[in-house]
């Protein structure tokens, strides 16, 4: 789509190169669905461009480069695994934008008989509002623009947070989004439970898992630091 816009105001030499120069450099896309889907996407609508030799060439050039499966390939390149008990209480960090605070303050206090059951902790301001709302105790980090989401991030990678409910805005750009793209990604390598609204947090807190000890995947840095040294 992005090659042919416009193609029909291009010289057909001036077409060869351009096209052949953007078809270069998607082709260093390491997945093989990546290339076979451009090679569809750039052969899309094709018709208006001359001469039929050009889609030929891009279309072979396109073409998968790597054969190799999703399957045959590496959960996650370097990274082994191990297996990790979480126990049945669990420390669940809660989080909320300030237009989606309170959709997490009445979900709360709707689950707080299960939520009284588990260590809870929050950014600054998330914190405290949930403190006054569920009379229960809430550690609160210091407020999420100011290093909060950070300070859940680390504790996540230091596996002191079991669980994450995100209330994030999915309409207003926020000033820390580095800080909450990295919060939601380092929930990701560690491979604990994350909700994003009250419909997925109620998923979780349903879960018999909840109540219960139960074992994990988390990446194995224990042996990945005895294979380093
Ligand atoms: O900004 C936040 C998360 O990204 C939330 O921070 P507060 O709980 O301090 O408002």
């Amino acid at each position: 789509m992005v090659v042919n816009d416009n193609a029909g105001n291009l010289m057909p030499r001036g077409v060869l190169k351009l096209i052949a120069s953007k078809a270069r450099s998607y082709q260093v896309h390491p997945l093989s669905v990546g290339a076979s889907l451009l090679a569809m996407v750039v052969n899309d609508n094709a018709g208006p461009l001359t001469p039929r030799g050009v889609l030929k060439l891009i279309a072979s050039r396109l073409a998968p480069v790597r054969c190799m499966s999703f399957l045959e390939q590496q959960p996650m390149i370097g990274i082994s695994f191990t297996q990790k008990t979480l126990a049945a209480r669990k420390r669940i960090a809660l989080v909320a934008h300030d237009h989606c605070k309170v959709f997490l303050l009445d979900w709360a206090e709707r689950q707080k008989d299960k939520l009284a059951r588990h260590e809870l902790v929050a950014t600054g301001t998330t914190g405290l509002l949930l403190q006054q709302r569920l009379d229960l105790p809430v550690e609160s980090m210091i407020s999420g623009p100011l290093g909060g989401d950070q300070q859940l991030g680390a504790r996540i990678a230091e596996q002191r947070v079991d669980m994450l409910v995100f209330f994030w805005d999915p309409f207003e750009p926020q000033p820390h989004d580095p800080d909450i793209k990295a919060l939601l990604r380092v929930a990701a390598v560690w491979n604990i439970p994350v909700a994003c609204n009250e419909c997925s947090a109620d998923y979780l807190l349903s879960s018999p898992l909840m109540d219960q000890a139960h074992e994990h995947r988390i990446p194995d840095y224990a042996t990945y630091l005895q294979n380093r040294a």
